[in-house]
């Protein structure tokens, strides 16, 4: 199958897109992948829905600004096809699509993410697999990670020896994947990734993001601001576990200098990831980072004291910008071939679950 898979992350940049040639198991083709960022406009309202979401948490009156923000977010979508299928030059099979989570309660079998899957099988006239999250959930799965199944057809890869293999994915949210050499996978958000240290550095207006980790670079840890925050309960629960966007906050770190701020929150992202290794059978023999924070230099230097021979995804071959949406793309594949998308050491479901919502378009792509 030809599928386009549409990732939007936690951190409200834009949305990504990437299409496979792929049977569900393995990828054949890697095609056109395209990233849109969202305008000033778009970033606003789907901003003030994620707010408004953690504010109403599911209780009441869905926002109303839940439907602009899917519209907004429809258009970008739309937007990032238009780039995609004029580079893909043939015909769709499948579209598979995230949409823009504005709340994750997995502890209330709750996990909202806005977006019209229905309106955008209608304006591609291709089929669209949404909704990944829920099956999931209701078997009793945190509804997240998703993209281990997806780490796990990568792996053979980046495993051309034998022993375990770590897909790290740093966006606004950590999250771990380990597969066995025997193909066991376990996988957790580990904490926050980049998203403490964007709020950070947008509260100080220092910017959208810690360009290149170079504020990190020149600041200096708070020790004892790092321990406290490490206290979190959450590092004490053990898998499976998942994290909302905004389970954590950057105020132990308000009395500190911009630089000593980032320093002790990238610190913390990393100290975070070595603190999952204690759940690990054995440890990885590679780790293989995705996401925005492998750009993260001090970041990536950080981890590579802390956890040893730890690369970039780029320099296995894959496109560390896109693991999500070709993983959005894979599953929705598995999604309609009835193939589990997750499993009890990924999201702690009850058994290996398919799951996937089914949108049919009314008529043939025009396109075509
Ligand atoms: N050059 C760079 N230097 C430092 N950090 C960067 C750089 N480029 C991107 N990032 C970080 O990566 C983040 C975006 O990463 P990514 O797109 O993987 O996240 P996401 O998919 O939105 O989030 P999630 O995986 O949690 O859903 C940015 O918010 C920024 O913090
Ligand atoms: C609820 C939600 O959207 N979670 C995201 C977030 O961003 C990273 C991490 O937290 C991960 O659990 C998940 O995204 C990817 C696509 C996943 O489900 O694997």
């Amino acid at each position: 199958m030809r599928v386009l898979g549409y990732m939007s992350g936690t951190s409200l940049d834009g949305v990504d897109a990437a299409i496979i040639d792929t049977d569900g198991h393995e990828v054949r083709h890697f095609g056109p992948a395209a990233f849109t960022a969202f305008t000033d406009g778009e970033r606003k309202t789907i901003g003030r829905a994620v707010e408004l979401g953690l504010r109403w948490n599911g209780y009441g009156e869905t926002p109303a600004i839940f439907i602009a923000a899917s519209a907004a977010l429809h258009d970008v979508h739309l937007r990032t096809a238009g780039k995609l299928l004029a580079a893909n030059g043939g015909a769709l099979d499948l579209v598979g699509f995230h949409g823009q989570t504005v709340l994750h309660r997995p502890e209330r079998g709750l996990t909202i993410q806005i977006g019209d899957p229905d309106r955008l099988s209608q304006d591609l006239g291709v089929p669209v697999v949404a909704g990944m999250r829920h099956a999931d959930m209701a078997n009793g799965g945190q509804g997240a990670p998703l993209v281990p199944a997806y780490h796990a057809a990568l792996a053979p890869r980046v495993a051309a020896g034998a022993g375990p293999v770590a897909f790290l994915n740093l966006g606004g949210v950590a999250n771990v994947t380990w597969v066995g050499a025997d193909g066991t996978l376990i996988a957790f958000d580990t904490g926050p990734a980049c998203g403490l240290i964007d709020s950070l550095v947008q509260a100080r207006g220092a910017g959208a993001y810690d360009a290149d980790g170079a504020l990190a670079a020149r600041g200096k840890v708070d020790g004892a601001i790092l321990d406290a925050m490490l206290g979190h309960p959450y590092f004490r629960q053990r898998p499976p576990k998942s994290l909302d966007r905004y389970d954590f906050s950057t105020s132990r770190v308000d009395p500190l200098s911009l630089e000593d701020a980032a320093a002790t929150l990238t610190a913390f992202t990393v100290e975070a990831v070595a603190l999952a290794c204690e759940v690990f059978p054995r440890p990885p023999r590679t780790w293989v980072v995705c996401g925005g924070g492998r750009h993260n230099a001090t970041m990536m230097r950080a981890l590579a004291l802390r956890l040893g021979d730890c690369r970039s995804a780029d320099d296995f071959g894959l496109r560390g910008d896109f693991i999500e949406a070709e993983a959005m793309a894979f599953l929705a594949a598995r999604s309609r071939l009835g193939l589990p998308l997750t499993f009890p050491g990924t999201t702690g479901v009850a058994r290996a679950i398919s799951g996937g919502t089914l949108s049919l378009p009314a008529r043939a792509p025009e396109w075509l």
